[in-house]
């Protein structure tokens, strides 16, 4: 402490206590009243008049008119209830907040604080002094503060519905260095997909997790980590399983990095159960037969191609059968189109009731059926194919005017270690099938390399 401060202190401290109290008041920059209720004689300091622009000198004569004058009249009211409400000794302090006019026009805020100091003989309220402090630049940083949370309020209900309004849910997913997971932030949405509410998952994200399908679940896991690992986006096509209704999901997120040690993915997930099924029933259309619902030609050559690769990898071996309506033009010259093709539904139906569900029937052609038998020799094909040839030619398919009788003539071949494609089988069968209906038709025949070639190309 210089020697200049040390005079000071003691010259301050020398003072009396009304002195030193003065000087604290003025410190705090509060304009200070005092009011005879009785009398309405009034006193205020300087600062009282200059928080709204005046020297005291030029608000002479002051009375209790003067604050009546300068004060808001909306203001007045509440003042004088609160002031009264002080006078009954409902409350220990006198307390309000008031505008003031300002010499320049505008509005001063500032907070009246006051208490009754003395009573008369009688008991009745009589000298009262306080306090005024300017508070317009915090009204002013408040009214800013609310105005800005009004917008903010404004933002975040025009975001909501517009997150309503989308088959999903916006959200905020959060992984703590730890691994702790959660979503600090889920639209309404959330409770539509995984039938939870934005609450029940804000602090703990296992309540999602466990509504993820079980076969799904892993693909997500690993998704998750691979964005964590990477820095790039998260992609994943999952299903949610609520009340046992499965729905197929697909979640977009991004990540972010932060200073916490956590990662925080901003992202959607959608609703594409819709979708899904529409995809499903279009590729049910792109691989069946429109007339007998049996599987089609290119359905059956992605299949077999598919058993091919498997047995070039050491898998077991397979075979296939041909088989052809025999003289089917006469079916359609005698009975009709249209009973010629109850004919070919109804084969199907025959057809597909014996086989497991491992083969793969398909009309292959016109009246030209194909079977996958996977894991099958050839002992097992001839088999099913003289079981297949015995019912339908036994069987009478009932026209609308008389019953239809027929045959078919099979065609097998099994796989073979020297194929050098898929379809090099169908090539073999097919010549069985020819060499079957040059023997006569109605019957199953056995690929044989004695046998004639094929008469066209199956399988192309
Ligand atoms: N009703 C119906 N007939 C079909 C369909 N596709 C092909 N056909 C008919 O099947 C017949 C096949 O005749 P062909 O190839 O001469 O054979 P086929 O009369 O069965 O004689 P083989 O096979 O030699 O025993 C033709 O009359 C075709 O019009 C179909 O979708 N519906």
């Amino acid at each position: 402490m210089t020697d200049r401060s040390t005079t000071e202190q003691s010259a301050y401290l020398g003072q009396d206590e009304a002195a030193r109290l003065k000087t604290i008041l003025e410190g705090t920059r509060a304009g200070t009243w005092e009011w005879n209720v009785q009398t309405g004689e009034t006193v205020f300091n300087e600062r009282w008049a200059q928080i709204i622009g005046y020297t005291l000198e030029e608000l002479q004569p002051i009375s209790i008119e003067t604050w009546l004058k300068f004060a808001h009249p909306d203001d007045l009211a509440e003042s004088e209830q609160r002031l009264q409400a002080h006078f009954r000794g409902e409350t220990d302090y006198y307390e309000c907040e008031a505008r003031m006019r300002h010499r320049n026009g505008h509005w001063v805020w500032v907070r009246d604080y006051g208490r009754l100091v003395s009573r008369t003989p009688e008991g009745d309220p009589e000298w009262v002094s306080g306090t005024h402090i300017d508070i317009s630049a915090a009204r002013q940083y408040q009214q800013q503060l609310e105005a800005v949370q009004a917008e903010q309020l404004e933002t975040i209900e025009r975001l909501e519905k517009m997150a309503a309004t989308i088959p999903g849910v916006i959200y905020q997913f959060e992984m703590q260095p730890d691994g702790f997971m959660s979503f600090p932030y889920a639209s309404a949405g959330i409770e539509r997909i995984y039938g939870v509410s934005p609450e029940q998952v804000r602090k703990d994200a296992s309540l999602i997790f466990d509504k993820i399908h079980p076969d799904d679940l892993q693909h997500v896991r690993d998704t998750i980590e691979a964005s964590r690992a990477s820095g790039g986006d998260w992609n994943c096509e999952y299903r949610v399983v609520v009340d046992g209704h499965v729905r197929w999901v697909f979640g977009q997120a991004r990540p972010e990095f932060r200073d916490s040690g956590s990662i925080l993915w901003h992202g959607a997930i959608l609703d594409i159960s819709a979708q899904k099924e529409l995809e499903e029933k279009l590729r049910q259309i792109a691989i069946t037969d429109e007339l007998t619902g049996a599987a089609n030609r290119r359905q059956f050559m992605e299949l077999l191609s598919r058993e091919y690769q498997r047995y070039r990898r050491n898998g077991p071996s397979y075979a296939v059968i041909l088989f052809d309506f025999d003289w089917f033009k006469q079916v359609n010259d005698r009975f009709g189109h249209n009973a010629g093709d109850m004919v070919l539904r109804e084969t199907t139906h025959l057809v597909q009731d014996s086989l497991r569900a491992s083969d793969t029937f398909a009309r292959i052609g016109g009246e030209e059926f194909a079977i996958l038998l996977p894991d099958s020799d050839q002992d097992s094909a001839h088999h099913l194919a003289e079981r297949l040839r015995q019912t339908l030619s036994e069987h009478s398919f009932e026209g609308p005017e008389q019953c239809i009788r027929g045959s078919i003539t099979c065609g097998i071949a099994v796989s073979c270690p020297q194929d050098g494609n898929a379809k090099e089988i169908m090539l073999r069968a097919d010549t069985a099938l020819y060499a079957g209906k040059a023997a006569g038709r109605n019957r199953v025949m056995v690929y044989d390399r004695n046998l004639a070639p094929a008469r066209r190309h199956a399988g192309d």
